[in-house]
């Protein structure tokens, strides 16, 4: 059996690049950050103006990129910390740095095997097969410019992973503390997610877990899932059982597709109206605190919750949490471990960590997996 102590860790992998949305950094980014988002995905014109108003209200600077920044900074420290000697470079779909310059940034420092960090730790278009497109395109312009191509692998969903669940359930902990102490035992949990259309919710995930009648595939299940594990651990934590359910934000396309429900700001209204004496939001579908949840949550549905008079907390993201970088760091030795596996290298394949019903996450996108409505080219799967 190979000794791992001399063997470098990553081994195979050279890099890892952490690949995310992007934000504005200014008020002039803002329209061309929106007309690199929305290009060719048909939102209505009305939407982009109202989504426009919620960069300007704060300056025209989103806080992913600082957000971004402040992970890297995390996972390079943490990286150090254990002897983990990969290089951490950052990319980003919509804004710069675009992911295309990064990528050739890697292959001109010489680097061949890279592995893929999202900040979207679900199965969905959106959150998984749209940045394996963006990596085939990026690829593509490097071909077009006569680079070595490095190949690019992607790290397996990350939402039942104790390092992005833990940090949660202490947020959770800690926004129920935030509400009037007379409120806090009976509060509701409502756990948020970006809603998606049902039709992409339904085919989200290996085609084995589509489903047919908008009851939302892998991405509903996925978050489900997370969203009990946060519930049970909170009752061991408090003795209190919090009633709790999934509900969606940030909904945008046009208003004739349906997409999932109910919005975070009707749920507000319906549990108002059945007497519940308090809310902690609770944002499990995202990595960081960035604008939909500081607007369409901070504002929008905390203005909500304060025409009706119900007290609302709301639960911080893992953001740069040590216990998240810990957790990349895991997925990654995981990863480098299964490819030595599958090369022979290795006698054994490697724990995999999980919480929850689901299991762990696949490591490849199998064909079919949260399919494009028009197909196009994605790297770091199976099709
Ligand atoms: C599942 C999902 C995630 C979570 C997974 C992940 O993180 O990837 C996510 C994240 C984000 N979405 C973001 C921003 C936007 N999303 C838009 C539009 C859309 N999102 C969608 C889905 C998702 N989006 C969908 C189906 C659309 C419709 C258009 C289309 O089919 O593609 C639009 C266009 C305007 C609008 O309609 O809202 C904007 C500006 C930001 C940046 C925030 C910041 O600046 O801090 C982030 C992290
Ligand atoms: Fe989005």
């Amino acid at each position: 059996m190979p000794d791992q102590s001399v063997q470098p860790a990553a081994d195979p992998y050279d890099a890892l690049l952490l690949l995310s949305f992007g934000g504005p950094e200014g008020p002039d980014d803002v329209v061309p950050f929106l007309e690199n988002v929305t290009r060719g995905r048909g939102i209505p014109r009305e939407r982009l103006k109202e989504v426009g108003r919620h960069y300007f209200l704060f300056g025209g600077v989103s806080p992913i990129n600082a957000q971004n920044r402040e992970l890297l900074h995390a996972l390079r420290k943490d990286f150090a910390e254990h002897g983990l000697d990969l290089p951490v470079y950052w990319g980003n779909r919509n804004w710069a740095p675009y992911l295309t310059d990064t990528l050739r940034e890697l292959a001109a420092d010489g680097h061949r095997r890279i592995l893929t960090l999202a900040t979207s730790a679900y199965a969905s278009y959106s959150g998984c097969r749209q940045y394996r497109e963006n990596l085939a395109d990026a690829l593509a312009a490097l071909e077009g410019e006569g680079l070595p191509l490095p190949r690019v692998d992607k790290l397996r969903h990350y939402f039942n992973h104790p390092g992005f669940v833990r940090p949660m359930v202490d947020t959770t902990l800690a926004a129920l503390a935030e509400l009037p102490e007379g409120r806090r035992a009976g509060a509701h949990l409502a756990f948020t997610t970006h809603s998606i259309p049902t039709a992409a919710a339904d085919t989200s995930g290996p085609v084995a877990a589509h489903t047919e009648d908008g009851e939302g595939g892998a991405y509903v299940a996925q978050h489900l899932d997370v969203a009990r594990l946060i519930v049970d651990a909170v009752r061991e934590e408090t003795g209190v059982e919090h009633p709790w359910r999934l509900v969606y934000q940030s909904r945008s396309g046009a208003p004739h597709i349906p997409w999932l429900e109910p919005d975070i700001c009707d749920h507000l209204e319906e549990l108002h109206g059945e007497g519940a004496p308090a809310v902690v939001m609770v944002p499990i579908g995202f990595v960081s605190d960035h604008m939909e949840v500081k607007y369409d949550l901070d504002t929008e549905a905390t203005a909500k919750a304060a025409e009706l008079g119900l007290p609302v907390s709301r639960a911080s993201t893992v953001g740069a949490d040590p216990r998240f970088a810990a957790c990349v760091r895991d997925l990654v030795l995981e990863r480098a471990a299964t490819e030595r596996f599958a090369e022979g290298r290795a006698a054994t394949a490697p724990v995999r960590c999980a919480l929850g019903a689901l299991g762990p996450s696949h490591d490849v996108c199998p064909v079919g997996c949260c399919p494009a409505r028009s197909p196009r080219p994605a790297a770091a799967g199976s099709d």
